[in-house]
């Protein structure tokens, strides 16, 4: 296990204004810390974090290359997968770090240098260098060498892992090939301008280099291949639309970016939490933690730089990064060296495998056993040696008789049977003394061999014992005892039952009872393992539930999301009819209104100008008719009286007059007035007109993401499920495992059981030898005594 190393680097402050009374962080060896107030606020505890290296902002990438990342290229070229990333806000210097500028080249350029430096450096040993760049824009994998391979899909199998199929992979031979190419890449990268910056990364990078290695070093252990990955990651900024003030094309950026970099956020956190609370890792809610998965609590040396802005505006942008590096700093990964077998390579391996399971097996029991064998045959050959000294001191008695009996002749053969003494133990004892190798033994004997050296009537090993010992050692045993019962021409008198009594194997397992103890603590583990095997199961049930509970609250959620997305959409489409009756409605009531109103006012101010004009006419034609008449019927009354008369007539026309000019002059003022505030209110219904068409955009934007998001969460059901199936066919095959397993123990339970049986029975067997063997040996002695005595006595009557 390996802790990922993690660092942070603080950029140059932006603009020297900045510098001068902006950086808000204080960076003391490994740690950072905030050491300046809020805007005046006082300073909250505990604002300060260690990592395993943090870089204030004079550092260079060949430092932060030389620090946090060597070791790990070193690492790769040994075998070992590796994956370096920039995580940060936008503008606070990843893609600085990953790809540096002209004077100071970045992580990415530093590595691929690094790796074909090291190869070269190594003749004993031949590499294959492949290489891919991809993008994951918008939630989207994009091949950067080769731009018509879009949305690719992510694969995993058991030979290559995971890995994004239909990627071109390059096969290279010089760092200077490598650049070149990633040269290239860089020109289909997705860049973009924003308020924070004006090469904003839209899109998450991973430069990828497999490294193939033969087996030609001779610190391999066989013909084994190593296989190494090396990622490194240039991650998008995550972003605050107020502050980049992204819009449009920019807007979806930031949102997909987000949500990728929440994701691998939520994956560093559940790591963080160890292995026992972690529960479920959200790998494969997107494609950015689903590629990085090997890096994240996987097989892979990993590395995290934190890039952080200085300045205060960025403060809790800051302090967001610098909390997800302390979680990332928690995570542990398990690191191990990447090997490919060949066939031969396998099999080596594997007959290691079983020779070295056969010692432990042996070791348990068996080699009890074997040093028992090994004793008993001990015992067995010293009984013989024994019989052996015995048979050749017998041997030379009888030839000493002998010699004394012939020298003796046949005088004191006629003595005796003049005396007739020796009758009687002829008669005994028969013709004993003429065989002395036993080949005339007595009757008895005779047929105990015979019976015997043919079939014997039980074995004490038992056929269905071969798993537990070495077949060989049977029967070489077995054959062992047969042949030295013929040589010695002596077998057990008494009726020896295949299956001894309980009692009787009690007795044996007491006398040996380190062996049954042996047995006992085998028995035990053996429990013990199935007790484990049903552990596991138990864990997998428990697991299975979780994801059983998880899927079905992810088709809750799919089908709160559908409902929301219909209600949604029912309610844009109910606002865009709305708004658009409103607008035919408005259309109506306003500029219809208007235009009606207008040529309405027209028509009347045109109607009572002429009725005015017209009345003002006919009023002074009238007044002129009047005074005609006036002055026709009164036509003599005085010039003097016309006069005023007419004068009058003349003051009220022009009195009449303007009036009219001033009541005219009003309606038209008024008429303009109106003209006006209806020209304003079309002016703002125009506006509404715009807001609303933007709005109806904007809700059509958003059903398009719900409708998105939706798809996504159907394809993580989808996902979810065929997990669930392939969880369920491990579970099965576990179950089936355990089955085996427990069938085996009790196999092997029952083995131990029947071997036991036939050790005691052979261990009985060789007792009663040993005491035949024992009693035989005093018959012996009696009969020397017997025969000396006899000896004594002739000689005394000789
Ligand atoms: N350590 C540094 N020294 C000098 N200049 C730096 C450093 N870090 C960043 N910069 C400058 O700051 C600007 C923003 O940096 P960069 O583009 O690397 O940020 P980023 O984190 O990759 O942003 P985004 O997420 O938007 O792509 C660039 O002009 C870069 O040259």
């Amino acid at each position: 296990m390996e802790k990922i190393c993690v660092a942070v680097r603080v950029r140059p402050p932006v603009t020297p204004v900045e510098d001068l009374n902006g950086n808000q962080w204080k960076v003391d060896d490994n740690r950072i810390s905030l050491h300046r107030s809020l805007s005046g606020t006082p300073l909250p505890p505990a604002l300060s974090y260690t990592f395993d290296h943090v870089f204030d902002e004079n550092c260079s990438n060949s430092r932060v290359y030389d620090l946090l990342t060597k070791d790990i290229i070193h690492a790769v070229l040994q075998g070992f997968n590796g994956t370096a990333f920039a995580y940060g806000q936008t503008s606070s210097g990843k893609t600085f770090t990953m790809n540096g500028s002209d004077g100071d080249p970045g992580i990415i350029h530093r590595a691929v240098k690094d790796i074909f430096a090291e190869i070269s450096a190594s003749s004993d040993r031949e590499f294959l260098i492949r290489v891919s760049y991809m993008e994951i824009y918008n939630e989207e994998i994009n091949d950067l060498f080769a731009v018509e391979n879009q949305k690719l899909q992510i694969h995993e199998s058991l030979e290559r892992g995971i890995f994004v199929a239909g990627l071109r992979e390059e096969i290279v031979n010089s760092a200077e090939q490598v650049l070149k190419l990633i040269e290239m890449g860089e020109v289909n990268r997705h860049f973009g301008e924003t308020n924070m910056n004006v090469r904003s990364s839209r899109s998450h990078t991973i430069f990828r280099m497999g490294k193939t290695q033969d087996s030609s070093d001779s610190s391999y252990l066989d013909d084994a291949i190593r296989v190494s990955v090396l990622n490194l990651v240039d991650l998008a900024g995550s972003e605050r639309i107020a502050k980049t003030g992204a819009g449009g094309v920019r807007l979806k950026e930031g949102k997909h970016i987000n949500k990728s970099l929440m994701i691998l956020g939520n994956v560093i956190n559940k790591l963080s939490d160890g292995a026992k609370q972690r529960g479920h890792i959200p790998y494969r809610d997107s494609k950015l933690t689903r590629i990085l998965q090997p890096a994240l609590g996987g097989n892979a040396k990993t590395s995290i730089i934190c890039t952080v802005a200085p300045e205060e505006v960025h403060i809790e942008e800051t302090k967001g990064t610098l909390q997800f590096a302390s979680r990332a700093k928690r995570i542990t990964n398990c690191v191990q060296v990447n090997e490919i077998l060949t066939d031969a390579a396998l099999l080596k391996r594997q007959k290691l495998e079983i020779e070295e399971l056969r010692m432990k097996l042996e070791g348990s029991h068996a080699g009890v056993l074997e040093q028992e064998i090994l004793k008993l045959r001990n015992d067995m050959l010293k009984y013989e040696l024994e019989r052996e000294k015995l048979a050749m001191e017998l041997e030379e008695e009888r030839k000493s008789h002998r010699e004394r009996m012939s020298a003796q002749g046949s005088e004191s053969v006629t003595q005796s049977h003049k005396e007739g003494t020796i009758d009687t133990f002829s008669t005994q004892h028969g013709d004993a003394f003429s065989t002395p190798t036993f080949k005339p033994a007595p009757h008895a004997f005779v047929a105990k061999r015979s019976y015997h050296s043919t079939t014997p009537e039980y074995s004490p090993f038992p056929y269905e014992s071969g798993d537990v010992a070495d077949e060989d050692t049977w029967f070489k045993m077995n054959n062992g005892f047969v042949a030295d019962l013929d040589a010695i021409c002596m077998t057990p008198t008494e009726h020896v039952s295949s299956i001894p009594p309980v009692d009787e194997i009690r007795d044996c397992q007491i006398g040996n009872y380190k062996e049954v103890q042996d047995l006992q603590r085998q028995l035990q583990e053996a429990i013990d393992e199935k007790n484990e095997f049903e552990k596991q199961h138990t864990e997998q049930i428990v697991l299975n539930n979780h994801m059983m509970e998880e899927i079905s609250k992810l088709q809750k959620e799919a089908q709160e999301i559908h409902q929301r997305l219909s209600e949604s959409c029912k309610a844009a489409n109910e606002e865009i009819s709305s708004t658009f009756q409103s607008f035919v409605a408005d259309d109506k009531s306003t500029a219809g209104n208007l235009f009606s109103r207008t040529s309405e006012l027209v028509t009347f101010l045109m109607s009572t100008f002429e009725a005015n004009v017209s009345m003002a006419m006919n009023g002074i034609t009238h007044k002129n008719e009047g005074n005609k008449s006036t002055s026709s019927t009164s036509s003599r009354k005085d010039k003097d009286e016309k006069g005023t008369w007419q004068s009058s007539n003349k003051y009220k026309d022009h009195t009449q007059s303007s009036s009219w000019q001033t009541e005219l002059s009003d309606e038209i003022r008024l008429i303009k007035e109106n003209c006006e505030s209806l020209e304003q209110e079309l002016d703002t219904k125009n506006h509404l007109l715009e807001a609303s068409k933007e709005r109806v955009r904007v809700l059509e934007r958003e059903s398009q993401l719900l409708l998105e998001e939706r798809d996504n969460l159907l394809l993580t059901v989808s996902d979810s499920s065929k997990r669930v199936a392939s969880l369920s066919q491990q579970n099965e095959q576990i179950l089936q495992d355990l089955a085996c397993e427990i069938q085996r123990r009790k196999r092997l339970e029952e083995d131990i059981k029947q071997f036991s049986i036939a050790f005691a029975s052979r261990q009985k067997s060789l007792m009663s030898f040993h005491t035949d063997f024992k009693s035989k040996l005093e018959d012996h002695m009696k009969f020397k005594k017997v025969h000396s005595s006899l000896l004594e006595g002739g000689a005394f009557s000789e």
